[in-house]
């Protein structure tokens, strides 16, 4: 991990810290005792490259790319890159980590009006807002067209995060039922806002009359919406994007519209931005396009700009605790004493986050005598558990903050004694709907020498090294299961790393867990799956 080093508050006094925002936002007042502001509105990015290597901070929004190109241009002088929004995925994280580099953004400044949006355009669809608005400007007086009311309909929502949940707040209000979709957030959340749980993306997209999507773009979220789940709304349906480009298929959405098969669409984000004049949104019937105007109202634009600059000049004082995206907040000392441990926790979270998500219970049982004080091993399993389902990038400064958003209970247990190894950390989350049966999944792990290692799996005994994929499966404690599971593999020409077999009691349940070197197709999982020897498998990427 890279700690990034600011300017101590000494240094601070003596020189003024500059600070450069090249895009363009409502950056408030510019005057500030020991920085020099400069707020370029749409600078050129040849100009922002040329510039860059006289300042300390630069301020963005989506606009500009901060890339490797970027940062090489920059030189050594800059320290901290504020994004005014939310998404970072214009900004190479990795990179920025590697420089030494403080990303931070404001991800609560901009969601009323990013959600008022959305609102805007479903209604804007199921009216024919574009289509009438064209035509009429053509000269044609077209009052044939027909909408649909909103009124007793269904919304479905991807994505219950901070935007999605005043989505659901606000179509209430317009008397839609709203259904959601979100494996990440626990039940209660759904409760309190009064939203019914689907507990996949199949069952939501069956039963709605229109969908919005509300999710960060990762790996997972990429293309979710394509030419399969659309088929899968009612014919009629309205799709509604203005999180990020690509979560729903671009060609697939046209087709779709085309086709008939949706009523209408609208979409704020485009996979590339701006769209090349052939872009196929452009001549798609009925869609409502907004050019990534979400965060664009003087309220939102107000309040980023006021947070980001805040937040870049308290980070260039030295104080991280606010909107940080990539930086550890530990001390090179604490770092050594924990070794391996924080590694540790953040797979244990990692893989626990793929056999539970959701859960609303988050236990620690710290094990034996740690060499310093383990509470950051439980911040480093939050950051496994919540990685992947936002666009804040859980980190060891924003993860406690984070499940507390979440409504993710953390408790931490303390025992003097560890039976089998030195030291040892045993996660369990718990989930699932108020008054139905609770669920449960436990890892637990130590650390040799500075390598961590899986030592418990349910109530499973192993000990592996959690690396790449880990095939987990279960079976009778029948002989031959090991044999004809490693043959499939092997003709496959799948690589074994590791492996660990565990029981409850001899001729019981038991319990293999294989470290691989590749991931598996759903069909080689399922074929797995089918073998008369197993009884259940699941595969975990740590
Ligand atoms: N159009 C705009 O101008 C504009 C403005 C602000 C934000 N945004 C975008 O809106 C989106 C939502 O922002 P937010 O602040 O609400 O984020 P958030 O992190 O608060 O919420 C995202 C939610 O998506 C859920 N999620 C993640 N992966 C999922 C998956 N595979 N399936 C279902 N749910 C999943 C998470 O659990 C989380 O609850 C982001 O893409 C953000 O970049 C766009
Ligand atoms: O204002 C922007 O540039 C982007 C707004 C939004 O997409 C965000 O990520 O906050």
């Amino acid at each position: 991990m890279t700690v990034p080093v600011l300017t101590s508050p000494d240094q601070v006094a003596s020189t003024p810290l500059r600070v450069l925002i090249c895009d363009e936002m409502n950056p408030g007042d510019l005057h500030h005792e020991g920085f020099e502001i400069d707020y370029e509105g749409n600078l050129p990015r040849e100009e922002t490259l040329r510039r860059l290597p006289e300042y300390d901070a630069l301020i963005t929004r989506s606009r500009t790319k901060v890339d490797r190109e970027l940062l090489a241009a920059a030189g050594e002088r800059l320290r901290v890159i504020g994004r005014g929004g939310v998404g970072v995925d214009n900004i190479d994280l990795e990179a920025c980590s590697r420089r030494g580099i403080l990303v931070l953004n404001a991800p609560e400044s901009n969601n009323v009006s990013a959600a008022e949006l959305a609102i805007m355009h479903l209604l804007a669809a199921a009216r024919g807002l574009t289509r009438s608005d064209r035509k009429t400007r053509a000269g044609e007086w077209d009052r044939k067209f027909l909408g649909v009311e909103l009124k007793d309909k269904t919304l479905g929502i991807v994505g219950l995060g901070r935007i999605g949940s005043i989505v659901a707040d606000r179509a209430q209000g317009l008397r839609l039922k709203v259904v959601a979709f979100d494996p990440y957030v626990p039940e209660n959340k759904f409760e309190r806002l009064g939203v019914e749980r689907a507990a996949s993306l199949d069952e939501l997209l069956t039963q709605v009359d229109f969908l919005t999507v509300h999710t960060p773009l990762t790996g997972e979220t990429q293309g979710m919406i394509g030419t399969r789940e659309l088929a899968l709304l009612r014919p009629g349906s309205i799709v509604v994007n203005a999180a990020r480009g690509g979560i729903v298929e671009e060609a697939a959405l046209v087709e779709a519209l085309k086709s008939g098969h949706l009523f209408g669409a609208g979409v704020d984000v485009f996979v590339e931005e701006p769209p090349t004049p052939d872009h196929p949104f452009l001549g798609a019937p009925n869609l409502g396009i907004t050019a990534h105007l979400g965060a664009n109202t003087f309220e939102a634009q107000e309040r980023v700009g006021a947070e980001i600059v805040g937040r870049v000049l308290a980070a260039l004082h030295g104080d991280v605790s606010r909107g940080a995206v990539n930086a550890p907040a530990l001390d090179a000392r604490t770092l050594e004493l924990l070794g391996g441990h924080l590694d540790l926790g953040e797979k244990l979270g990692r893989i626990l986050a793929q056999l539970l998500p959701g859960a609303h219970d988050l236990e620690v049982t710290f094990r034996g005598e740690f060499a310093a004080d383990p509470a950051p091993i439980v911040t480093a399993a939050l950051v496994g558990y919540l990685s992947g389902s936002t666009d804040e990038r859980p980190n060891m400064i924003n993860a406690r903050a984070l499940a507390k958003e979440r409504g993710l209970n953390l408790a931490v247990r303390e025992e003097q004694d560890s039976p089998d190894y030195q030291t040892e950390v045993v996660v369990k989350v718990t989930g699932g709907a108020q008054g139905e049966k609770q669920r449960t999944r436990t890892v637990g792990g130590t650390v040799f020498g500075r390598s961590p290692r899986l030592t418990r799996l349910r109530d499973y005994r192993v000990e592996l090294a959690p690396e790449g994929f880990i095939l987990i499966a279960s079976n009778q404690d029948r002989p031959g299961a090991v044999a004809k599971l490693s043959n499939l593999l092997g003709t496959w020409g799948i690589n074994i790393a590791g492996m660990a077999l565990g029981r409850a009691q001899k001729g019981g349940q038991a319990l293999f867990t294989l470290t691989l070197d590749d991931g598996l197709t759903p069909e080689q999982l399922q074929a797995i799956r089918d073998l008369d020897v197993i009884d259940s498998a699941f595969l975990v990427r740590v």
